[in-house]
């Protein structure tokens, strides 16, 4: 078959940077400024054409007073359109920041943090959330220049007639308290719905998850009840939230015609009475009018604590405690030594992982076996520091994983699963992905001893296929992911369940490639097969959190609660190498550490 190059481009997440920067304060400027602009304009205008009605009713000739109208009306409508449109990328960049802060601060959280938060809730936060609150500094911005349009305007009417601006004055009282009303009672209500929705998403998530457990299991009304249930509750606050709002511009709008209606009328008493020009009751009537726009502001309101509550849920995955880490390397040309030391792992009050001192040579293959819940996989995740401990410590070479930098960490321990996550790039960017970027060919190499190669060239595209594209079986996601732990392959490889999906034959061909074609180094095994088990240099048996034992497979195999460990109840000594009996391993057998049979 004709070999293809393997085109190993960078992901969208490594281009665009990690946080992500503040937009500053130049889009909310522009809002600002475009809209007080506007809005000055629309205090002026009443003005100016009261001024050119007047003239023309005397003169029959406005003078420059009817250009300087007609470019009045067209700067508000161009200062209107510039508004929409800065409001608009304003609400863009911040929505884009808040995301990428979140995003940023999730990635780099503590994952026993990260982890309380379920997918769905982590997507509604990063979408829906992420754009309420990105609106906040536009919402502010038109806030500022809305009350400058009512205050203008009474200024404005306070110039041409005192009495109906005392008139306007007395009415606007009554739409404070409205406007005070809406955004304390709308608060509350806001976040509750936020939050409702997000339940809703985090259980929609599970059961997108369990599509085949569901309809194996029959249960498919069950979860769909379960997934809508809280849909009641959302559809209380929001009607709520939409009462609150409809409330308030209901007060608003029987307000605002109630107030310019007296403005006019008392204007009309003071034309007839000789005081106001008929230029004078137009600016009146309009003054009276703005003035009473300030009831507008509970849209914006509304927006603002909208926006608030949100930015809130979505910053809450940015101020996450980071996993920190040290300022060490570790010594060129270490063998990839691994020691765990007093080391205690506690989750929910209880002790789930004990390990005394357990010291693994460089270069050597440990397994760590135990029955299901004995704490493998927390050792696993220890001893490559996706968990600190507790208590105690974990050391590589002698340094303090605590204490190494990202980079020396990440760049020399390297981890496969059983379920890997491979995104959605191509197969190649898939087995690229880690702390250093491999070439084409070391991807290839690593696919090949991961014993991927064969279906991957069998793909349309081959390494160019786009994974959505790639109909995997479980084995063959498996093996994808064990390829790209031996892409990267550092000092320390560690492989919780990661061979679990494979057929023995396969396995022992990817066993076979790791000694001989990844790079060599220390390897901590979780296993649950006795051959596994057998082929390591040193097994750490765990029971109920704690070491049971520390030795070769071929010592513990004498022992019936070992044996039972893989099911097996043969009699120990029965030799060869079968199923679960030891066979005969070639590599140099290190003492064991911890011994507690
Ligand atoms: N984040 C956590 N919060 C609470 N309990 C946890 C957490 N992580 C692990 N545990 C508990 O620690 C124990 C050991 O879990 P672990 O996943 O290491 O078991 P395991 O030996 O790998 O099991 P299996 O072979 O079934 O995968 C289990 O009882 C598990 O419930």
């Amino acid at each position: 078959m004709r070999t293809r190059r393997v085109t190993v481009r960078r992901t969208p997440g490594e281009r665009a940077g990690a946080g992500g920067s503040a937009p500053g304060r130049t889009p909310e400027a522009l809002v600002l400024l475009c809209s007080v602009g506007a809005a000055l304009v629309a205090v002026v205008q009443p003005l100016v054409l009261g001024r050119t009605l007047d003239l023309l009713l005397r003169d029959g000739d406005a003078g420059r007073w009817l250009p300087l109208s007609a470019g009045l009306l067209l700067g508000e409508l161009l200062l209107d359109s510039a508004t929409a449109l800065f409001t608009g990328r304003c609400n863009a960049t911040w929505t884009q920041s808040v995301r990428s802060r979140a995003l940023h601060g999730l990635l780099r959280a503590v994952p026993e943090h990260a982890r309380p938060h379920p997918p769905g809730d982590v997507g509604t936060r990063l979408t829906l959330n992420a754009a309420d609150a990105g609106g906040a500094p536009a919402a502010r911005a038109a806030l500022a220049a809305s009350l400058i349009t009512p205050l203008g305007a009474l200024a404005a009417l306070a110039l041409v007639d005192l009495w109906v601006a005392l008139c306007v004055l007395t009415g606007l009282p009554a739409l404070a308290l409205v406007l005070r009303s809406f955004a304390r009672d709308t608060g509350a209500t806001v976040a509750a719905y936020q939050r409702t929705q997000s339940l809703i998403a985090s259980r929609l998530l599970e059961t997108l998850e369990g599509t085949a457990t569901i309809g194996a299991a029959g249960t498919a009304d069950r979860e769909r009840a379960r997934v809508l249930a809280p849909l009641t509750e959302l559809a209380a606050q929001g009607r709520h939230m939409w009462a609150l709002h409809g409330r308030a511009l209901g007060r608003s709008a029987v307000l605002v015609p109630a107030l310019t209606l007296t403005a006019t009328a008392v204007g009309g008493l003071r034309l007839a009475a000789g005081e106001l020009s008929v230029g004078d009751l137009l600016a009146v009537g309009r003054y009276a009018q703005l003035t009473a726009g300030v009831g507008g502001a509970a849209t914006l309101l509304g927006a603002i604590v909208r926006a608030r509550q949100a930015r809130h849920r979505t910053l809450e995955l940015e101020r996450m405690p980071a996993q920190a880490y040290g300022t060490r390397s570790l010594p060129p040309d270490g063998p990839g030594e691994l020691e765990l030391r007093g080391v205690r792992v506690v989750r929910d009050g209880r002790r789930v992982l004990r390990v005394d001192r357990v010291r693994v040579p460089g270069g050597s293959t440990v397994a760590v076996v135990g029955r299901g819940g004995s704490g493998k996989s927390v050792l696993a995740a220890v001893a490559g520091r996706l968990i600190d401990p507790d208590e105690g410590h974990v050391l590589l070479d002698g340094v303090r994983l605590d204490r190494l930098t990202r980079e020396a960490l990440r760049g020399e321990v390297t981890y496969a699963f059983e379920r890997p996550v491979l995104g959605e790039g191509t197969v190649a960017e898939a087995v690229a992905t880690g702390a250093r970027r491999p070439t084409g060919e070391q991807v290839r190499r690593a696919a090949r001893a991961a014993g991927a190669d064969g279906f991957v060239r069998r793909l349309p595209l081959g390494y160019d296929t786009p994974l959505p594209q790639a109909p995997l079986s479980g084995g063959e996601h498996q093996r994808l992911g064990l390829a790209r732990a031996f892409a990267h392959a550092g000092r320390l490889l560690v492989m919780d369940d990661a061979t679990s999906s494979l057929d023995t034959a396969t396995e022992h061909e990817v066993n076979r490639a790791l000694r001989h074609s990844v790079r060599p180094g220390t390897r901590l095994v979780v296993a649950h097969r006795p051959s596994v088990a057998d082929r390591a240099d040193l097994v750490v048996w765990l029971e109920q959190g704690s070491v049971r034992a520390v030795g070769t497979h071929r010592d513990l195999w004498h022992t019936a609660d070992y044996r039972a460990v893989f099911g097996a109840g043969a009699d120990a000594g029965t030799g060869g190498t079968g199923a679960g009996a030891p066979g005969v391993s070639a590599a140099p057998r290190p003492e064991p550490e911890e011994v507690r049979p």
